[in-house]
C-alpha cells in the first residue's frame, strides 16, 4: 500500500509527458491535472494527428506536442499509455531525448512482455517502473477517458529487483494522488491473474459473440433482436479495441493459454453433465459459482477486491459498471 511521503502542497513532477492520449491516456492527463499536486505541467504527444487535435480541442493538457521528442524533451516522468506492442519501439525513439533521472512508467495491461521489450531499451540514467491501472472500459480515444476513472481502483506496480526505492515511492505517489490505491507485485504474478480475471472473460466475450454472428441471417437479426442481459453485457466488453486486445492475447500468450486449458476442460466437464442429465451435479456447481459472486460483491463493499472497492465507479451496468 503506498504512503505518499512527498509535500502535498508541491507537485511530484515538473513535466509529466503522456506518450499516446486515447482512453487511458487522456484519463491519466485529466486526472493528473485534476489532483492538482501530481505534476506542474502534462505534456502530450500522439502519433495521430486527428488524436492530437482532439486533445487540444479539449483542452485538457498543459501542452500538446507534434513530436516523441519534444514531449519527453525535460520530463521528469514519461508514462507509456498507447498498445502493448509499441512500447519497445517508443523507448528506444526516444531514449536518447530523456533527462538524467527521468521515471518511466506505463499502463499496459501485460507485464513480463513488456519489462522483456522496454527494459533493454533504457538508458541508464532513467528508472523504470512498469505499471498497470486496473480501471477502464470498452471505449477507445481522447473522448473516452475521465479523471475519476482511477477512484478507489488498484493501480500494480511490477518493478524489478534493484529498481531504485525513491523512483517506485514516487510513482506509487503520483498514483495515490489520482485515487488509485497502489499495490507492488512481481509481474509473473500480475499476469496470471489478470490472465483469469481480464484476458479469458475478454476471450470468451469475443467467442460468444462471435459465435452469435456465425449464424443464417434471420438468427443474427433475432440475436440483436432478442439480445438482453448476458448477451448485451458480454457485446459491451466485445466491443473493445481490437488492437489493444490483440496486443494483450499476443503478449500474455503463455498464461492466456493456461487459463484457456483449465476453461475447456471445466467446459467440457459442463457439457458432459448436461448430456448426461447430471442434474445435481449442475445445481451444486451453480451453488459454488453463486458463492463466488457473493464473495466477490462482500470484497468489493470491503475493499479487498482485486478490482477496487468501488469497482463499478458508480455507474451502471450498460455503463461498464456492475449492476449490483
Ligand atoms: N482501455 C482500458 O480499459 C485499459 C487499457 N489499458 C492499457 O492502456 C493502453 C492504452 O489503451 P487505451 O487508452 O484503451 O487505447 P486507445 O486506443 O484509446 O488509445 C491508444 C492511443 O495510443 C496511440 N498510439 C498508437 N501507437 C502509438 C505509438 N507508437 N506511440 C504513441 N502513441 C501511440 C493511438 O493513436 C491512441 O490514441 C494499452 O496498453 C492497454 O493495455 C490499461 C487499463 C485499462
Ligand atoms: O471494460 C472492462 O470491463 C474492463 O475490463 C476494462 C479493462 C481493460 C483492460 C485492463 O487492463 C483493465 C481494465
Amino acid at each position: 500500500m503506498s504512503s505518499d511521503q512527498f509535500p502535498q502542497d508541491e507537485p511530484l513532477f515538473r513535466r509529466l509527458a503522456v506518450i499516446g492520449c486515447g482512453n487511458i491516456g487522456s484519463s491519466v492527463v485529466r486526472a493528473v491535472r485534476a489532483a492538482g499536486n501530481g505534476a506542474a505541467h502534462v505534456a502530450v504527444f500522439d502519433p495521430d494527428p486527428e488524436v492530437r487535435a482532439r486533445v487540444r480541442e479539449l483542452g485538457i493538457a498543459d501542452s500538446v506536442q507534434d513530436s516523441l521528442a519534444g514531449a519527453v524533451e525535460g520530463a521528469d516522468c514519461v508514462v507509456l499509455c498507447s498498445p502493448v506492442r509499441t512500447y519497445g519501439a517508443i523507448t528506444r525513439e526516444m531514449g536518447p531525448h530523456l533527462a538524467e533521472g527521468a521515471i518511466l512508467t506505463d499502463v499496459g495491461s501485460v507485464k513480463m512482455a513488456v519489462v522483456k521489450d522496454v527494459a533493454p531499451e533504457v538508458p541508464e540514467r532513467v528508472h523504470f517502473v512498469p505499471g498497470h491501472p486496473v480501471a477502464g472500459t470498452e471505449k477507445s480515444g481522447p473522448d473516452a477517458g475521465f479523471a475519476e476513472l482511477f477512484h478507489g481502483r488498484y493501480w500494480l506496480l511490477t518493478p524489478e529487483e534493484g529498481t531504485d526505492a525513491g523512483a517506485v515511492a514516487r510513482v506509487e505517489a503520483l498514483w495515490s494522488r489520482v485515487g488509485a490505491i497502489v499495490e507492488v507485485m512481481d509481474a509473473a504474478y500480475h499476469d496470471k491473474v489478470l490472465a483469469l480475471t481480464s484476458h479469458l472473460p475478454h476471450l470468451i466475450a469475443y467467442t460468444i459473440v462471435g459465435t452469435a454472428f456465425d449464424v443464417e441471417e434471420q438468427e443474427r437479426q433475432d440475436v440483436i433482436r432478442f439480445s438482453a442481459g448476458g448477451f448485451r453485457d458480454f457485446t459491451r466488453i466485445a466491443g473493445s479495441d481490437p488492437t489493444m486486445w490483440r496486443d494483450i492475447f499476443l503478449t500474455n500468450k503463455d498464461a492466456v493459454l493456461e487459463m484457456l486449458q483449465r476453461f475447456t476442460e471445466d467446459l467440457t466437464a459442463l457439457q458432459r453433465q448436461i448430456r448426461y442429465g447430471e442434474g445435481d451435479k449442475l445445481f451444486d456447481f451453480f451453488s459454488r459459482t453463486r458463492d463466488v459472486r457473493r464473495r466477490v460483491v462482500e470484497a468489493h463493499q470491503e475493499g479487498t477486491s482485486p478490482w477496487g472497492p468501488d469497482a463499478n465507479g458508480g455507474k451502471p451496468a450498460s455503463e461498464g459498471g456492475d449492476p449490483e
